[in-house]
């Protein structure tokens, strides 16, 4: 596309770089132990004012994943949906003094970079990263935005590739900017993505992810993901929408703010792939501006009536009967597992937990295997309590943990982003960390007296509706539930209570099957 002018900043308007002199010198605070940290992504980027990229679409999508953002900004953009009508660039001194007023003063875990539109702010930046070391480094470089116009000059090729590439620990170049690293090489094919992702790979980045959603006439776009060993082919089905304005920032973002959760590469960017894949998909009817390219709705989580969106690997709806098995009552019934998982099924549950909390693993085991066919045969979602060892090896749907089991990022990690986390939450720092760490939803108890945990804190209605209100998750409530309760339960009025969660009102009964059916039918006169 044609250079576009930038109207460099003359002296006489230079932008003014001073440094606020602290006033009485503000105490430092306290730091203590009990101190919330918060992932924290740094995004140095420009401003795009139609805010469906750059700056403000990192805010966003860091925001959607749950981390905290701040921003340098290196260039104030005049675009929209139709292109780029105008750059001004930052002078580097000031893109200096804004690294290190973040840098400086806040724990940054990684650093996002976008739009870098001179080598001297490229110099800075890798200046400031040698001074502020950061845990992890994603360079999306930006040279061509998405409407085609050029945002930065070739001088910049080797700015990025003498100072910033052999810090990154990813870069994620689309095809035309992949091709402009390479010096103009032709990409064309996915073989052509294979030899790039390499080729990047030279330059010093610890993994390189070459996006292929420009690859012209592939079906789905697939992306070339390389970490110096190996090669990992990440198909997504193409979303057919023109809201795609600002994905290729808003992929590397999401994925800056996986690593901050403390999420390993891969599956960082599976799950960043995964919540781009469903941002558009919710968005692709949305209209905003008259031009070819719109943006998309980074946010569609937070809207609670949130509209048909492609189902993710998780359906909160599945939460509205939840059967979660006993050993001991099936003990006493004379029922066997897959009797009673069955007959759950058959009544209404939507969803089957297999709660095993002395089994040996081996029979843990071949009861999930044999839970797992009939699940599966009714499309009902099976989750293991606790043991996510026995989940993986059973190929299950997920898990279910509670707050002194596996921290949910290890199991993210072990599981990948497709499978089922749910966490069981008390208090809404139970719920807020279950969404910060990636989880599916919560199980929030016990709203009345169990028999069936022991010691268990009942929090009753009042603080299964705090818990909901604080919730970013979609919310089941668990504990003494049945179908003298289940009623009042579900009519607290929050949007994200989507269901009850239930052992011995279906498990400590002569019929499992009467008792659902009977259960099933309250909560569908309830909702
Ligand atoms: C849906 C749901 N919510 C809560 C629990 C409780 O889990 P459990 O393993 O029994 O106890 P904690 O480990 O959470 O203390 C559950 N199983 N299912
Ligand atoms: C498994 C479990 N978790 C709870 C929690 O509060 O997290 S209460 C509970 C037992 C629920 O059994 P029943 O439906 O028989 O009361
Ligand atoms: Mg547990």
């Amino acid at each position: 596309g044609p250079f576009f002018f930038c109207k460099s900043s003359s002296s006489r308007h230079r932008t003014r770089t001073f440094v606020a002199m602290q006033g009485d010198g503000a105490s430092a605070t306290t730091k203590n132990n009990s101190d919330l940290k918060i992932p924290h992504v740094l995004t140095v980027a420009g401003s795009d004012s139609g805010a469906g990229a750059g700056i403000q679409a990192d805010l966003k999508a860091c925001a959607a994943r749950g981390v905290y953002c701040s921003t340098v900004i290196t260039a104030v953009t005049a675009q929209n949906t139709v292109g780029v009508q105008g750059v001004n660039i930052m002078p580097e001194d000031f893109v200096a003094a804004q690294l290190n007023s973040v840098l400086s003063d806040m724990q940054v875990d990684v650093v996002k970079t976008g739009m870098l539109p001179s080598t001297d702010i490229i110099k800075v930046l890798h200046q400031s990263l040698r001074e502020f070391p950061v845990r992890a480094l994603v360079i999306d470089p930006v040279m061509v935005s998405t409407s085609g116009d050029v945002l930065a000059g070739p001088s910049i090729v080797s700015g990025f590739r003498d100072n910033l590439l052999p810090m990154a620990d990813i870069i994620t170049p689309n095809i035309k900017e992949a091709s402009a690293l390479l010096d103009g090489m032709q990409l064309a094919t996915v073989s052509d993505m294979y030899s790039a992702a390499k080729l990047l790979h030279c330059f010093g980045p610890r993994n390189v992810l070459v996006k292929g959603g420009d690859l012209p006439d592939s079906s789905d776009a697939v992306d070339i993901f390389f970490d110096g060993e190996n090669f990992h082919e990440l198909r997504s089905a193409r979303v057919k929408t023109r809201n795609t304005h600002g994905t290729g920032c808003s992929l590397a973002s999401c994925i800056a703010a996986e690593l901050a959760k403390g999420s390993p590469m891969l599956s960082a960017i599976k799950v960043a792939k995964r919540f781009i894949e469903t941002a558009l998909d919710y968005s692709k009817d949305i209209v905003i501006g008259n031009g070819p390219q719109g943006p998309f709705d980074h946010l569609l989580r937070l809207k609670s009536t949130s509209r048909s969106c492609r189902p993710e690997a998780f359906n909160p709806s599945d939460l509205f009967l939840y059967a979660v098995t006993d050993p001991r009552m099936n003990k006493k019934w004379g029922h066997s597992i897959t009797d009673v998982v069955k007959a759950a099924i058959e009544g209404g549950a939507t969803i089957v937990q297999l709660r095993e909390k002395d089994a040996d693993t081996g029979s843990f085991l071949e009861a999930a295997q044999a839970c797992i066919e009939i699940c599966h045969h009714h499309r009902v979602p099976l989750l293991i309590n606790d043991r996510i060892d026995v989940a993986l090896a059973c190929d299950a749907d997920g898990v279910h943990i509670g707050q002194s089991d596996m921290p949910v990022r290890v199991a993210r990690a072990l599981l990948g982003p497709e499978k089922i986390i749910g966490v069981s939450c008390k208090t809404p720092e139970h719920a807020h960390q279950a969404w910060v760490d990636g989880a599916d939803y919560i199980g929030c108890g016990g709203v009345y007296p169990t028999n069936t945990k022991e010691n268990n804190l009942t929090v009753g209605l009042d603080g299964l509706k705090t818990v909901c209100l604080a919730s970013k998750l979609p919310v089941v409530a668990i504990g003494g539930i049945g179908i003298s309760n289940a009623s009042d339960v579900m009519k607290i009025g929050v949007p994200n209570l989507k269901g009850v969660a239930v052992v011995s009102a279906l498990f400590d009964r002569e019929c499992v099957l009467t008792e659902t059916k009977k259960l099933c039918a309250v909560l569908t006169e309830a909702i």
